[in-house]
């Protein structure tokens, strides 16, 4: 590998083209016209530069579920897709709920080099809803973890949820909820609506989320922390945030790339499969296309902070049966940005804003989410947003194949990403 890169006629974010020169793991130089010698030359004609992309909500089934997904291989799936930060939800096995197996998958994001993966904490042991982690010892080991989440559950119980603000504050640190009643959502399968009713199946909801969003942004403005709301998913949630942001209230909001493109009438059958296909199925269920119109301007607007993808692989066996046996999730790192760029248009400000500078600062990653200028770490990815790929399960990096994306064709392809000036893929492949 050479230690410096000379980027010629790429245009960082939206811009006009110029040369960005990388050594020493900073962006050394940009203008037009740069020369380097002895540095490996990409050609960035037509490419567009965005500072990494990182991700607010990732599951990587590292421990536990190996044959799924590892950091390894989920790290891969995120820099091939143009990422350079991680966030690893706690729904591991064991759970990350102490400071041990936080430190391990710290430690096994280190190993692999690909990405930083930065570990989220549970806020509650087991994510049983029942007893608080140990933040603090979290918060203070060499993860130093900042962001917690039951994700997966909600931390249903108010008081609990309470104690989770009100003990974050000590260190900056922020609850990501997973809203969701479960008392509204016992035995749910999909979006309760008009396709639940004529598929017969048990429906999720709206006010399911909307009711734990408004009583936590609440309970945040009440204890004067900070909440993170995890895949927004409703019209009904849009409205309760910004309501909450026009008081002030401390909170921020993710959507996922599937709640911006797919809706709840795939479930009787789409382009991946169905009807009944469990490739649809996932939590929060897909929703109407009202909810996708919402939750696509609020994202524009930045009543929704940021895209998180919710990458949520699943084996086979966990996946392709009956519908109601499957397993909920999507896998996002290796489609988000050809989906947001289908969704938004080449509007690279705003995606670099919701996809690299936003979520960086919300999960507290200082080194992340800066655009390619001197000085800065090289810690950037190109996008060539002429090309067009159609998605094939059997060529992505992940260890599970649980796209909704699968025959589709979509806009946009990652070209190279860099961290710290190390090259994570070169020519749409993996380096390593
Ligand atoms: N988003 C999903 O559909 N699944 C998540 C957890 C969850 O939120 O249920 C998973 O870990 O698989």
């Amino acid at each position: 590998m050479s230690d410096s890169y000379l980027i010629k006629g790429v245009s960082v974010v939206g811009g006009k083209p110029t040369d960005l020169l990388v050594r020493d793991g900073v962006v050394a130089e940009v203008g037009p016209g740069l020369r380097a010698a002895g540095a490996a030359v990409v050609d960035g004609d037509g490419l567009v530069a965005l500072p990494g992309l990182v991700d607010l909500h990732t599951h990587l089934r590292e421990p536990g579920r190996e044959d799924a997904e590892t950091v390894e291989s989920g790290s891969r799936a995120a820099a091939l897709g143009g990422y350079t930060a991680v966030c690893a939800m706690a729904n591991t096995s064991p759970v990350a709920d102490t400071a041990g197996v936080v430190e391990q998958v710290w430690r096994l994001g280190r190993e692999a080099g690909l990405v930083d993966v930065q570990p989220i904490g549970a806020v509650t042991v087991g994510l049983a809803g029942e007893h608080l982690a140990e933040l603090g010892a979290m918060a203070d080991s060499t993860a130093t973890v900042r962001m917690f989440s039951d994700d997966g559950h909600c931390v249903a119980d108010p008081r609990l949820m309470r104690r989770a603000l009100e003990y974050v504050k000590a260190f900056g640190g922020v609850i990501a909820q997973h809203a969701e009643e479960p008392r509204l959502t016992e035995g749910a399968q999909m979006h309760e609506g008009e396709v639940s009713t004529r598929l017969g199946l048990t429906g999720w909801p709206a006010v399911a989320e909307e009711a734990i969003i408004a009583r936590d942004v609440l309970l945040a403005e009440h204890v004067g922390s900070r909440l993170h709301v995890c895949h927004t998913s409703t019209a009904g949630s849009v409205a309760v945030l910004r309501h909450a942001k026009a008081r002030g209230v401390a909170v921020t909001a993710e959507v996922t790339p599937h709640h911006l493109l797919l809706t709840d009438e795939l479930v009787g059958g789409g382009p991946a499969g169905g009807p009944y296909d469990p490739v649809y199925k996932v939590n929060p269920p897909l929703r109407t296309a009202a909810d996708v119109a919402a939750l696509r301007a609020a994202l524009a607007e930045g009543v929704i902070d940021a895209v998180a993808t919710d990458h949520a692989p699943h084996a086979v066996e966990d996946k392709e049966c009956e519908w109601a046996y499957a397993r909920p999730g999507m896998l996002g790192l290796e489609t988000a940005l050809s989906v947001v760029l289908d969704v938004l248009g080449p509007e690279w400000d705003l995606i670099a804003e919701r996809m690299s500078r936003t979520p960086a600062r919300i999960a507290g990653l200082a080194e992340h989410g800066h655009d390619p200028a001197p000085g800065r770490p090289a810690t950037f990815t190109l996008v060539d947003p002429a090309a067009r790929r159609r998605v094939e399960p059997s060529e992505l990096a992940s260890r599970s194949r649980n796209t909704p994306y699968a025959g589709l064709e979509l806009p946009g392809r990652i070209v190279a990403t860099f961290l710290r000036g190390e090259p994570t893929v070169l020519d749409g492949k993996a380096v390593r």
